[in-house]
C-alpha cells in the first residue's frame, strides 16, 4: 500500500499554518511514536522546475504537478507536506513554493525568504532543484535562491548541519565530474559574497552544510532514464540519518512528538521576523512537550480505576500491600513519561519528570497519610489489647511494658514499610513518635491506675491491721499504751512496706519513686494512728465515764459492787478517777516519736493533787498549769486535747460522776441504818423496858391502840413506798415523801371510813374484785412515784453540775 498518498498544505500561500491538518497528519501517520528516528526533506528551486514531479517519483508522494500541456504557471502555493512511501526511517518531505515566480512579482521575496528559512530550520536534507544549463552562468536562476539560503542561514544561531543536495535537472552530455567543480565554485563564490556576522567571517561553508550534487536526465526527454536515476537516488534516502547517510551528521533534532509544535513555533518566529535561536527553540519545545506529557500522565493516574479504588479503600481501613500497589501505579505513570519524553532535552526532561513525580506524590500523599493514620490506630488498639491481657495473666508490669512496646513498635515499622512508596522517601518517624507517645501515655495511665489500686490495697490492709488494735490500746490507757502503739505501727508498717516494695518492683519505677511511695505508705500508717487517736480523743469524756463506772461500780472480780457501808468509797472514787485521768493524759497527745512529755504529771498535779481552798482565785489561776492552750514540749500538730480542754473535760467528768458517788454513799448509809442494834443494846432494852412491856400486856386498851397505830403506820409505809423513795437518796426521798404524805394519809383515812360504811351495807361489785382496785391504786402511785423520782434525779444531776 502506498503510505505516502496523502499530502497536506502545511503553510498556505498567505503564510497561515495548518495546525489541525498537521495534528491530523501526526496522528494518522503515528509520527509521534518515531522518537528521533525520522528525517525531514524539503525541496526548493525555481518555479516550474519539476520539483513536484521529482518528489512524486522519488518518494511516492502525490504533490500536484503542473500539466505540461497547459504551460508554465505556478502550481505549488505555500508549503506542502507528505510522508515518503516505504522509506526507512519515517521520512517527511516538504514541497516549497517555487522561487522567482511571476505570480508574486519581482520584488516580493518575503515569502521566499521565510519559506527558505523554515526549510533550513526544520529539514535534515534540502534538495536544491536547478537546471543544468544554469551551472557556470552569471545570471543563473538559482543564484538568488542560494544567496537567500545562505543569508537566512545566518539568522539561525546554531544551524543544524543541513545537507544541501543539488539536483541538476536535464543534464547534458557533459559528465557530472566536470559539472560539479563548476557548481561548487559557483556555490563558494555565493558563500563568500554573502555578508556574514563577525563571528562567522572566516567560517567555511562546510561548517554549516554538507554539499552533495546529483544530476538527472530530463524527465520529459528521457523519462525511462530519469526514472532509473531517480530510483538510484531514492536508495540514498534509506537510512539517511544513520552514520554515513545523507543526513548522518545532522544536529539538534526535535523528537517526532514535538515536530508539529516545533514547526508551528518556528514558522511563527519567522513570520514575526525574529531571530531564530534553534537551541533555545529546542529547549522551549522540550519544555512544552515534556509538560504536556507530564500533565497527560498525571491525568492518567487521576482517572485510573485501580487508583480510584485504592484511594477509596484507604479512607476506611488499612489496605494490605498499599505501598506495592501505589508504587506500581506511579511506576506506570513515570515510565510512560520517560518513554514519551525520552528524546527531549535531558535537562528539561529531568526537571519536568521531577515536577511530575512531585505532583504525583502530592496526589497520593493524603492516601499515604490516611494509611499511616490507620496503622497508628491499629497499633495502639492492638497494643492496648495485648498489654491488658498480659497484665491480666499476671505478667509483670515492667516486663510486659518492655516486651509489648518493642513488639508493637516493630509491627508498626513493618506496616510502615508495607505502606512505603518506592518513589518517595517519606519518613514516617513523626507518626512513629506519635504512636510511641500514644503507647507511652497508655502505659502511664495503666501504671497510675495499677499503682493507685495497689496503694489503696496496702493502705486498706494497713488501716485494718492498725485501727482496731489501736482502739483497744488507747482504751486500755496505761503507761505502755503509746510504746505499744509505736511497736504495733512499726511492725505492721514494716510488714506492709516490705510487701508493697516487692509489688512495686514489677513496675520498674526507679528507686527514688519507690522510696517516695513507701514513705507515703508509712505516712499513711502514722495518719491512721493519728486519726484513730483523734477519734478516741473526741470521745474521751464518754470513755472516762465508762472507765470510772467500771472501776467504781465493779469490784476486783468485775462483779457489780454492793455498797454495804464497809467499803472505802473515797479510796475507790480516787482510784477510779485516777484511772480516768490516766486515760485523759494518754489521749491528750500523739506520741509516735518516743519523745517524753509531762502531761501525766501536769494533769495529776493540777487536777488531783491541787490544794482545795486556801488561795485566792487570782493566785490559783496564776499557778494553774492547765491555763494554757498548748502543752510544753508537744507541738500543736501532735496535741489532741489542750490543757484548757483537759481542765474543762475533767470538770465535766467530775460533775457527771458525782451522782454515782453520792448514790453509792447513800446506799452505804442506808445499809448502815437497816442494821439491828448491837446485842448488848437489845439486852438493855429487855431489862430496862420489861415493866413497861408488862403494863402494855396487862392493859388491852393500850394493846388495841398500839395495834391500830401499827396498822395505820403499815398502810402508810406500803402506800408511800418508803423504801422505794429512798432508793434515790435521802434528800430526794424526803422531798418526795413530804409532797405525798398528806394526800396519802387522807386517802387511807377515807378508805377506812368507807370500809366501815361498807361493813354496815351489803357487799358491792368493787368488794367482789378487790385485786383490780388495789392494782389501779398501786399503779397510780407507782407511776407517780417513778416520774417524781426521775425528776428528782435530774434536779440532783443539775445540782451536781452546779
Ligand atoms: N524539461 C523538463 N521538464 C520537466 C522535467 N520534469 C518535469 N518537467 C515538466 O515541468 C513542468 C513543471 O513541473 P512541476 O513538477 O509541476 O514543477 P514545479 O517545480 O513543481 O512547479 P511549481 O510547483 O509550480 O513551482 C511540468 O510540465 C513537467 O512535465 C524535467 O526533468 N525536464
Amino acid at each position: 500500500m502506498d503510505e505516502g498518498c496523502c499530502s497536506i498544505q502545511l503553510i498556505d500561500g498567505d503564510g497561515g499554518y495548518n495546525v489541525a491538518g498537521m495534528e491530523h497528519f501526526m496522528k494518522t501517520m503515528k509520527m509521534a511514536e518515531c522518537g528521533l528516528s525520522y528525517a525531514v526533506v524539503s525541496i526548493m528551486g525555481p518555479q516550474s522546475s519539476g520539483k513536484s514531479t521529482l518528489l512524486n517519483h522519488l518518494f511516492g508522494t502525490n504533490f500536484r504537478e503542473m500539466d505540461a500541456f497547459r504551460g508554465r504557471s505556478q502550481t505549488t502555493k505555500g508549503i506542502w507536506l507528505a510522508k515518503c512511501a516505504n522509506i526507512e526511517p519515517f521520512t517527511v518531505v516538504m514541497d516549497l513554493e517555487g522561487s522567482d515566480g511571476r505570480e508574486r512579482g519581482e520584488d516580493d521575496t518575503a515569502f521566499e525568504n521565510q519559506s527558505a528559512l523554515f526549510a533550513l530550520a526544520v529539514s535534515d536534507i534540502v534538495l536544491i532543484n536547478m537546471w543544468c544549463h544554469d551551472i557556470g552562468r552569471e545570471k543563473a536562476a538559482n543564484k538568488p535562491l542560494l544567496k537567500t539560503v545562505f543569508q537566512v542561514m545566518m539568522r539561525l544561531f546554531s544551524p543544524r548541519k543541513t545537507t544541501l543536495l543539488f539536483v541538476i535537472r536535464d543534464k547534458t552530455k557533459t559528465p557530472l565530474e566536470n559539472l560539479e567543480p563548476v557548481l561548487r565554485e559557483d556555490i563558494q563564490k555565493i558563500w563568500d559574497n554573502v555578508p556574514k556576522p563577525h563571528a562567522h567571517k572566516d567560517t567555511p561553508l562546510s561548517e554549516f552544510f554538507n554539499v552533495e550534487v546529483v544530476a538527472l536526465s530530463s524527465y520529459e526527454a528521457k523519462e525511462e532514464l530519469f526514472k532509473e536515476q531517480v530510483a538510484t537516488l531514492r536508495q540514498r534516502f534509506y537510512h539517511s540519518i544513520a552514520p554515513g547517510g545523507l543526513a548522518g551528521d545532522r544536529r539538534g533534532v526535535v523528537p517526532a512528538s514535538g515536530f508539529s509544535f516545533s514547526a508551528q513555533q518556528i514558522w511563527k518566529i519567522i513570520k514575526e521576523n525574529k531571530d531564530l535561536d534553534l537551541p533555545a527553540h529546542k529547549v522551549m519545545v522540550a519544555t512544552v512537550r515534556c509538560e504536556e506529557i507530564a500533565n497527560e500522565k498525571l491525568a492518567c493516574l487521576s482517572t485510573d480505576e485501580e487508583w480510584i479504588q485504592l484511594e477509596e479503600s484507604v479512607q476506611h481501613d488499612i489496605v494490605p500491600g498499599f505501598g506495592k500497589k501505589l508504587t506500581a501505579l506511579l511506576d506506570k505513570c513515570l515510565s510512560g513519561y520517560d518513554m514519551e519524553a525520552f528524546y527531549f532535552e535531558e535537562a528539561v526532561r529531568t526537571s519536568k519528570r521531577q515536577q511530575l513525580e512531585s505532583k504525583l506524590l502530592q496526589l497520593v500523599n493524603p492516601s499515604y497519610q490516611a494509611m499511616l493514620g490507620h496503622i497508628r490506630s491499629k497499633t495502639l488498639h492492638d497494643f492496648k489489647e495485648a498489654f491488658g491481657k498480659a497484665l491480666e495473666s499476671g505478667e509483670g508490669f515492667a516486663t510486659a511494658t518492655l516486651t509489648y512496646t518493642s513488639s508493637f513498635m516493630s509491627k508498626f515499622d513493618r506496616s510502615c514499610e508495607d505502606a512505603a512508596i518506592k518513589q518517595a522517601n517519606w519518613d514516617p518517624s513523626k507518626v512513629r513518635d506519635e504512636v510511641w507517645r500514644d503507647i507511652d501515655a497508655h502505659i502511664a495511665s495503666v501504671r497510675t491506675a495499677k499503682l493507685s489500686e495497689l496503694t489503696s490495697q496496702y493502705e486498706g490492709r494497713l488501716s485494718k491491721a492498725l485501727a482496731e488494735p489501736i482502739e483497744v490500746l488507747l482504751d486500755a490507757a496505761s503507761d505502755d499504751t503509746w510504746p505499744a502503739i509505736r511497736k504495733l505501727l512499726q511492725r505492721e508498717t514494716k510488714s506492709a512496706t516490705a510487701e508493697f516494695a516487692s509489688a512495686l518492683s514489677t513496675f520498674d519505677l526507679g528507686q527514688a519513686t519507690v522510696d517516695k511511695m513507701i514513705m507515703k505508705l508509712e505516712e499513711y500508717g502514722r495518719n491512721v494512728v493519728e486519726s484513730k487517736a483523734r477519734e478516741e480523743a473526741g470521745r474521751v469524756l464518754i470513755r472516762m465515764k465508762d472507765r470510772f463506772s467500771t472501776l467504781f461500780g465493779r469490784d476486783a472480780d468485775s462483779m457489780p459492787r454492793v455498797w454495804t457501808g464497809k467499803e472505802d468509797i473515797k479510796a475507790i472514787t480516787k482510784a477510779a478517777r485516777s484511772v480516768s485521768l490516766k486515760l485523759l493524759s494518754v489521749l491528750a497527745a500523739i506520741r509516735l516519736d518516743e519523745e517524753t512529755d509531762q502531761i501525766q504529771e501536769t494533769l495529776s498535779l493540777a487536777l488531783v493533787d491541787a490544794p482545795v481552798g486556801g488561795a485566792t482565785n487570782r493566785s490559783i489561776q496564776s499557778l494553774d498549769p492547765l491555763a494554757s492552750s498548748s502543752w510544753q514540749e508537744v507541738p500543736s500538730s501532735k496535741t489532741l486535747i489542750t490543757p484548757v480542754q483537759c481542765k474543762n473535760l475533767w470538770r465535766q467528768f467530775k460533775a457527771e460522776t458525782e451522782y454515782t458517788v453520792t448514790q453509792a454513799i447513800a446506799e452505804a448509809n442506808k445499809r448502815n441504818n437497816n442494821m439491828l442494834p448491837p446485842p448488848w443494846a437489845i439486852a438493855a432494852i429487855v431489862v430496862l423496858g420489861f415493866n413497861e412491856f408488862m403494863t402494855l400486856l396487862r392493859n388491852p386498851l393500850y394493846l388495841g391502840f398500839i395495834f391500830i397505830v401499827f396498822l395505820v403506820g403499815k398502810a402508810i409505809w406500803v402506800q408511800l413506798d418508803i423504801p422505794g423513795e429512798f432508793r434515790n437518796g435521802a434528800l430526794p426521798g424526803l422531798l418526795s415523801l413530804s409532797t405525798k404524805f398528806l394526800p396519802t394519809v387522807m386517802s387511807i383515812l377515807k378508805r377506812l371510813a368507807d370500809e366501815g360504811q361498807r361493813a354496815a351495807a351489803p357487799p358491792s361489785q368493787d368488794q367482789r374484785n378487790p385485786k383490780l382496785d388495789s392494782r389501779v391504786v398501786s399503779n397510780g402511785v407507782h407511776s407517780n412515784s417513778t416520774s417524781e423520782s426521775s425528776s428528782s434525779i435530774i434536779s440532783s444531776d443539775r445540782g451536781a453540775e452546779h
